[in-house]
C-alpha cells in the first residue's frame, strides 16, 4: 500500500503569518501523497466579534446560527483557504482548495438537537474518497477548510481536527495513512507551560490515566478522542506536535496507539 500523509494545522499556527509560512515549508517537503485540513477558528471569532456577531463555543464546539456560517465561509472559505493554497503553489506544489461541498468530497449532517442545539453544525456520513484517489493520483494536494454539506445546499460548520480525522479513516481502504496534528505545542505535555514535558507516547490504559488526572483539558480532548477514533478505523500512525515533526528530525512529539 501507498503512504498518504494527512496534515492539520490548527488556529494558533494560522492565526501568525510567520508560524504558517513555517509551517507550509515543512509541510510542501513532504515526500510523496499528502492532504492538508486547516482550522482557523481564532480568526473567524476575530472576524465575527468585528461584526458585532455574538460568538458562542460549548465542549470546543462553535454554535453557529445563520451569519455564523456566512462568518465561517468567508473566513475559512475564503481568505484562510485560498491564502494556504497560494503559499504552497508559491513552493511548487499543486495545491487545491476544497470545502467539503466542491466534488461533494465530504458530505455530513446537521447535528441532532439534544441537550444543546448547535445550529448549522455538520456530523460528518461520508467522504468521497475516489474523486481524492484520483486527485492524488495526478499529484494534486487537496487543501481542506472545515466546511461540509448536506446535500441539499446547506453548508455546515464541521470541526477541522474531525474532518482530518475523517479523510484519514475514508482514505485508509487505499493508502497506509499517517495523521498528523500540527499545534502550537510539542505534543500532549504533562505540564502544559513546560515545552520539555512531552509525552511520547499515548496508549488507551495511558489515554485513561492521563484523563483522570485531568491533563488532557480543554482543544485537546475532542482532539485525541479523534486520534483515538482514527486509529480505530483503520488509520496507521497518529502523531500529535509542532510542525518539525513532519521533519522525521530529533523532535519530541506524540505519537498515539491503541
Ligand atoms: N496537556 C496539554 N498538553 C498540550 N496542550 C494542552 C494540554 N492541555 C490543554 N492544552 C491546550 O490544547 C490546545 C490545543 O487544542 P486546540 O486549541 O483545539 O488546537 P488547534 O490549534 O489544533 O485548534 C493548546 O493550545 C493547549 O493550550
Ligand atoms: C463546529 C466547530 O466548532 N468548528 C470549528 C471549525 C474551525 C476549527 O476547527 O478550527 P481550529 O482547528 O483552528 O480550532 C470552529 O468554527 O471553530
Amino acid at each position: 500500500m501507498r503512504n498518504l500523509h494527512i496534515v492539520k494545522v490548527g488556529g494558533n499556527i494560522i492565526e501568525k503569518d510567520e508560524d504558517l509560512q513555517h509551517f507550509l515549508d515543512l509541510f510542501a517537503n513532504l515526500e510523496g501523497p499528502k492532504i492538508l485540513v486547516h482550522g482557523g477558528g481564532k480568526l473567524a471569532t476575530e472576524l465575527a466579534e468585528r461584526l458585532g456577531i455574538a460568538v458562542k463555543m460549548i465542549d470546543g464546539r462553535r454554535i453557529t446560527d445563520a451569519e455564523t456560517v456566512e462568518v465561517i465561509t468567508m473566513v475559512y472559505g475564503g481568505k484562510v483557504n485560498k491564502h494556504i493554497v497560494a503559499g504552497l503553489q508559491a513552493r511548487n506544489c499543486n495545491a487545491l482548495g476544497f470545502s467539503g461541498a466542491d466534488g461533494n468530497t465530504i458530505y455530513s449532517v446537521k447535528r441532532p438537537v439534544k441537550n444543546i442545539d448547535f445550529g448549522f453544525v455538520g456530523d460528518v456520513v461520508g467522504v468521497n474518497s475516489e474523486l481524492i484517489d484520483k486527485l492524488l493520483d495526478i499529484g494534486i494536494t487537496p487543501a481542506f477548510c472545515a466546511i461540509t454539506h448536506d446535500g441539499k445546499g446547506q453548508l455546515l460548520n464541521t470541526n477541522a481536527d474531525t474532518i482530518a480525522c475523517e479523510l484519514a479513516i475514508g482514505l485508509s481502504k487505499s493508502y497506509k495513512v499517517t495523521l498528523n496534528y500540527c499545534f502550537e505545542k510539542p505534543g500532549v505535555l504533562i505540564d502544559v507551560a513546560n515545552d520539555d514535558s512531552v509525552v511520547r507516547e499515548i496508549n488507551t490504559s495511558k489515554y485513561s490515566e492521563l484523563l483522570e488526572d485531568k491533563i488532557i483539558a480543554d482543544g485537546l480532548l475532542p482532539k485525541l478522542e479523534n486520534c483515538f477514533y482514527a486509529l480505530k478505523g483503520g488509520v496507521n500512525k497518529v502523531q500529535l506536535g509542532k510542525p518539525e515533526m513532519l521533519q522525521n528530525t530529533n523532535t519530541n512529539f506524540t505519537t498515539l496507539r491503541l
